[in-house]
C-alpha cells in the first residue's frame, strides 16, 4: 500500500479530504455516531490542518468543558477539542473493523452504501471492498482519559492512508501521479472520490463534496434563522436581532435565561443579549448567566438607542404621573425625564416595548413608556417626546449567543471574551498579572466587569489575632480585542491560567465594525 505525505498536499485538497469524511461522519449514513450538532465541532479540524492556521489547543488550557461528544450515541463531556482528534479516529476506527468483518449485518448495510472506495470500483457482489486504514486498527478501543493521546499526525496519516487507498484504487496511474498533479498545481482541485457513492433511480450519483462555505458554522445572513430575544415587539433587542441576523425570525421571549434556554433547547438557532449600554452600564443578569449557561458567544452588534416618550393619543406631557419602562431604559433618560416630567413616578418594566403595550392594552391615560418609535406605531401610541436618551451617542452593545462556537480567524478583527476567578488566597495581585498577560503583547482590553463569585462569594482573610476579616470574591469578565486564533492571545490566555483557579473562553468573535452614526436608525 502506498501512502502519502499529507504535508505535502496543499491544504484545499486536505479540505476536500475532510469534507467527504466530513460528509460521512454527519450525515449518520456511516456510522449513526455523529449528529448534525457535531458539525461545528467537525470544522476546528480543518484549521487545525491547514497550515496557516496554530495549531496550538487553546482549548486544552480552559478547564472547563468545552464540547459535548457523542461517539457511540452516548454524550460525554471532553476537555478540550483535542478530544476531536481521537473521536473522528475512533469513528474511523469503528467503521474500519465493520467494513473488514464484511459481514452484511445491518450497521454494515449502511457503511456499504456510502462505499469507501471511489465511484468506480464499486462492489458488485454486496460487499464493501476493503479499506485498508492502517492506523485504525487497533485491537483495543482508543482511551478518551485525558483526550490528548492522539495526535494531529496520527489523524494525518489516517487521512494519508485514506486517500492513498482511494488513489490507487481510483487511478490505475497510481497515486505518484496523482500526487504530481496536485503538488504542480496542474488541476487546482482535484476529487478524491472518497465518499458516498449513492444510488439514484438505480444510477450511481457522486455527491457533490462539501464546500468550505456550506461548512460555515455560522451563517452571515439570517434568513431562516430563528433568533430568540428578550422581549417584545418592538424591543430594542429585537431590533438588535435583526441586525445581527437580517431577515430572521426573531423570537420574543419574556426572560433572558429563557433566551438562553430556548437556544439550548433547539426552539432558537440564536439568542441576542444585551450586555452594556454607553449611559447604564452592564445589563449584569446576562453576566451571570453566561456563565450559568453552555451558550457560544459567536457576534457582536451595537445599536444606538434613541428613547421616545410614549402615551396614549391625547395624553398631554403634563398629566403623566408615572413612566414605566425597563430600568436601563430610565437609567439612559434620568436627567431628560427630571425636565420632562419631574413629578412623575419612575417604575421599572421587562422591556420598553412591553411598557408600551401594557398603556394601549390598560388604556392609561396617566401612564408614559420610555420606548423607542417602532413600539409606538406598534402599539398605537403618541410620541410625546423623542431623542430624550441623556447622550445623543447612546449605545446599547448585544452579544449573539449559538450552541456552537464559530472558528476564530485573523482576516478581520475579532475580539475574545473571557470569564475567570482568581487562584485563592493570591489577592488582588491576580487581576495586576492577568492583566498585564494582555499589556505585555499589546492586546488591547475594552471590558473589565466583575460579578459575584456564587460558589465562593467571601474569602476569610487574617490570622484572627484581630478578629475575621471577609473579603469578596469575584468572577472577572474580560474582553479583548484578540483572535484566539493568534498566538499572542493564546499565550496570554496560558498565563492567565496560571493565576486563576477557573478560566473559559466565553467566545472569539468576530467585532461589530458597523460604520458610527448617531442619527436615529431603522434599528432602533
Ligand atoms: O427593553 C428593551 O427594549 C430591550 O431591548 C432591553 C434593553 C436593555 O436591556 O438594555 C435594550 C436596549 C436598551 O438599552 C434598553 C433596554
Amino acid at each position: 500500500m502506498e501512502t502519502l505525505n499529507l504535508a505535502s498536499l496543499p491544504p484545499s485538497i486536505i479540505y476536500q479530504i475532510l469534507s467527504k469524511i466530513s460528509h460521512m461522519i454527519t450525515t449518520q449514513e456511516v456510522s449513526g455516531y455523529w449528529d448534525h450538532e457535531k458539525y461545528g465541532m467537525f470544522w476546528s479540524l480543518f484549521e487545525r490542518i491547514d497550515a496557516n492556521v496554530s495549531f496550538a489547543c487553546w482549548c486544552s488550557k480552559i478547564k472547563e468543558h468545552v464540547f459535548v461528544v457523542s461517539t457511540d450515541g452516548s454524550k460525554t463531556k471532553r476537555r478540550c477539542d483535542h478530544c476531536l482528534w481521537n473521536l473522528l479516529l475512533n469513528s474511523y476506527y469503528h467503521l474500519t473493523i465493520i467494513n473488514k468483518m464484511q459481514a452484511a449485518t445491518s450497521c454494515d448495510l449502511k457503511f456499504r452504501s456510502t462505499n469507501l472506495t471511489a465511484s468506480t470500483a464499486r462492489p458488485t457482489n454486496g460487499m464493501s471492498k476493503r479499506v485498508n486504514v492502517l492506523c485504525g486498527y487497533r485491537s483495543m478501543p482508543f482511551s478518551f482519559r485525558n483526550g490528548v493521546s492522539v495526535s494531529r499526525a496520527d489523524w494525518q496519516s489516517s487521512c494519508a492512508i485514506l486517500s492513498s487507498k482511494v488513489a490507487s484504487v481510483d487511478d490505475p496511474g497510481g497515486l505518484a501521479d496523482k500526487i504530481a498533479v496536485v503538488n504542480g498545481h496542474k488541476n487546482g482541485s482535484v476529487d478524491l472520490s472518497l465518499v458516498p457513492v449513492e444510488t439514484t433511480n438505480g444510477k450511481l450519483s457522486q455527491v457533490q463534496p462539501l464546500t468550505i462555505t456550506d461548512l460555515s458554522p455560522a451563517p452571515l445572513h439570517g434568513s431562516n434563522l430563528r433568533v430568540a430575544y428578550q422581549g417584545v415587539p418592538g424591543a430594542y433587542s429585537e431590533a438588535a436581532a435583526g441586525k445581527a441576523y437580517p431577515n430572521c425570525e426573531a423570537i420574543p421571549c419574556d426572560q433572558f435565561d429563557v433566551a438562553f434556554q430556548a437556544v439550548e433547547l433547539w426552539i432558537a438557532d440564536r439568542a441576542v443579549l444585551p450586555v452594556e449600554n454607553s449611559l447604564g452600564g452592564s445589563i449584569h443578569r446576562n453576566y451571570d448567566l453566561l456563565l450559568r449557561h453552555r451558550l457560544h458567544i459567536v457576534g457582536e452588534v451595537q445599536i444606538p438607542v434613541h428613547h421616545c416618550l410614549l402615551a396614549l393619543p391625547g395624553v398631554r406631557t403634563d398629566c403623566v404621573s408615572r413612566v414605566i419602562s425597563h430600568p436601563q431604559a430610565l437609567a439612559q433618560t434620568e436627567r431628560s425625564l427630571d425636565n420632562l416630567t419631574p413629578r412623575a413616578a419612575r417604575e421599572a418594566f421587562h422591556d420598553t416595548a412591553a411598557a408600551a403595550e401594557y398603556i394601549a392594552a390598560n388604556n392609561l391615560h396617566d401612564t408614559a413608556a420610555l420606548a423607542s418609535a417602532r413600539a409606538a406605531e406598534l402599539y398605537n401610541l403618541q410620541i410625546l417626546a423623542d431623542g430624550i436618551q441623556d447622550d445623543t451617542g447612546n449605545v446599547t452593545r448585544f452579544l449573539m449567543l449559538a450552541r456552537e462556537p464559530i472558528i476564530p480567524r485573523t482576516d478581520r478583527p475579532f475580539k475574545t471574551s473571557i470569564v475567570f476567578a482568581a487562584q485563592e488566597h493570591k489577592g488582588t495581585s491576580v487581576l495586576f498579572k492577568v492583566l498585564s498577560a494582555f499589556a505585555f503583547r499589546n492586546i488591547s482590553l475594552t471590558k473589565i466587569e466583575s460579578r459575584p463569585h456564587h460558589n465562593r462569594p467571601l474569602r476569610v482573610v487574617g490570622d484572627g489575632s484581630f478578629g475575621t476579616a471577609k473579603n469578596f470574591e469575584y468572577m472577572f469578565y474580560v474582553d479583548f480585542e484578540a483572535s484566539m486564533a493568534e498566538t499572542r492571545a493564546q499565550n496570554a490566555l496560558s498565563e492567565v491560567q496560571e493565576y486563576t483557579s477557573f478560566l473559559r473562553v466565553l467566545g472569539s468573535y468576530p467585532m461589530d465594525m458597523t460604520p458610527w452614526s448617531m442619527s436615529p436608525t431603522e434599528d432602533a
